[in-house]
């Protein structure tokens, strides 16, 4: 049967007109907002400074969240401004930005969540290629993932802090929700599921129930099991929403991680000689790598410090040093403060004080959302 057309309802459409004109209106601030931000642009250019500013950025959400009076959510506005600063950034310079490709990966959702979709995707076919593309300066920022609240550290990025230049400027948490993707939607036949180590960690309960005894293949990515599904019906995949349309995929099975509240916490880094660290945005953490000698008492004494000036630690992990001692360890401490405070600048130098190495990973405001 035919659709016959609804007449307009006059009420919706004087809505729709109003709607439209305060459309215009914004459309005609939002300009007015980026020629502000293209003379912040000109007056950095001429200053010799960088245009990304992760701590300014923050305290522009954070402020409009303060002061916000509905009906629009409060959870609405970051990802909003995010996206206007964005367009506005874009202005000033373009921003390169490397994760672990290809389209459709967590990673490069984290990278757009942050920095918004105004930037000059680089997309790299692993974590070690992330680092070098930032190191080498193919790309201005990198955004790699640190920890899970499954399956715990990314232990590839922490080794890699130790053996680059690059420090944090931010960081950016995301839930992360993965499907099984199929070009059949079935789940008969499939040979092997193709995702990323930690993608069949995360749902290693799900598989066993559902697809026992089927080969769970580790790839580079889930992006690039999501490739491999597309070409081969004999294969499934385990990735995004996104990746699902990418590749024109079906959602053969959806949220199927074990934990309904899987997230990933990813930071972003960049050169410390083509960009400062954030100034204190009031809301901020600060990383570092220590490691001290192996005897009774020195991880407590490394502690003294934070105790005594009032510094709360958030975050605490281990990794084997792998040196000759097979029992030393690398701390990797996240502490809440900037070190333009003088209790986290008193804490942090008596804390250099009784370790054996010391390494600031970075200062950093922390996620807004
Ligand atoms: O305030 C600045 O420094 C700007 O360049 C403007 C602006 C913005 O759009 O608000 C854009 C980029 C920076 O990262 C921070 C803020």
């Amino acid at each position: 049967m035919a659709d016959t057309p609804t007449p307009a309802n006059p009420a919706l459409l004087a809505l729709r007109d109003q709607i439209d004109a305060v459309d215009r209106e914004l459309l005609a601030l939002l300009n007015r907002r980026a020629t502000l931000a293209g003379e912040v642009g000109e007056l950095k250019k001429r200053e010799g400074s960088v245009v990304f500013r992760p701590e300014r950025e923050a305290q522009v959400i954070d402020g409009l969240k303060a002061c916000n009076p509905g009906p629009l959510k409060n959870d609405s506005v970051a990802p909003i401004w995010r996206e206007i600063m964005s367009a506005c950034r874009a202005l000033e310079t373009p921003t390169r930005v490397a994760y672990l490709g290809p389209a459709g990966t967590f990673s490069e959702q984290a990278a757009l969540g942050y920095f918004g979709s105004s930037i000059a995707r680089v997309d790299c076919t692993s974590i070690d290629e992330v680092f070098r593309s930032t190191t080498a300066g193919a790309a201005d920022f990198g955004v790699v993932p640190v920890e899970n609240s499954t399956e715990g550290v990314v232990a590839r990025s922490l080794d890699l802090f130790l053996t680059t230049p690059l420090f944090i400027i931010g960081e950016t948490s995301l839930f992360v929700r993965h499907n099984l993707l199929r070009r059949e939607n079935s789940l008969q036949a499939i040979e092997a599921v193709c995702a990323h180590p930690q993608a069949l960690a995360q749902c290693h309960g799900w598989l066993s129930n559902h697809l026992p005894g089927v080969e769970r293949r580790p790839v580079a990515s889930n992006a690039e099991g999501a490739r491999l599904a597309a070409a081969d019906p004999r294969l499934a995949a385990i990735a995004s929403e996104r990746a699902a349309s990418e590749w024109g995929l079906h959602i053969t099975a959806p949220a199927i991680q074990d934990d309904p509240n899987n997230r990933t916490r990813f930071v972003i880094v960049t050169h410390p000689d083509r960009h400062p660290a954030p100034r204190a945005s009031g809301h901020d953490c600060t990383s570092l790598v220590v490691s001290v000698t192996n005897r009774p008492g020195a991880v407590h004494d490394m502690l003294v410090p934070l105790k005594q000036h009032g510094v709360s630690m958030s975050r605490f992990e281990s990794r084997p040093a792998r040196t000759a001692d097979q029992w030393a360890y690398y701390f990797y401490i996240d502490l809440q403060g900037h070190p333009d405070q003088p209790e986290v600048a008193q804490a942090l130098r008596d804390l250099r004080g009784v370790c054996d190495y010391y390494k600031l990973l970075g200062t950093y405001p922390l996620d807004v959302h």
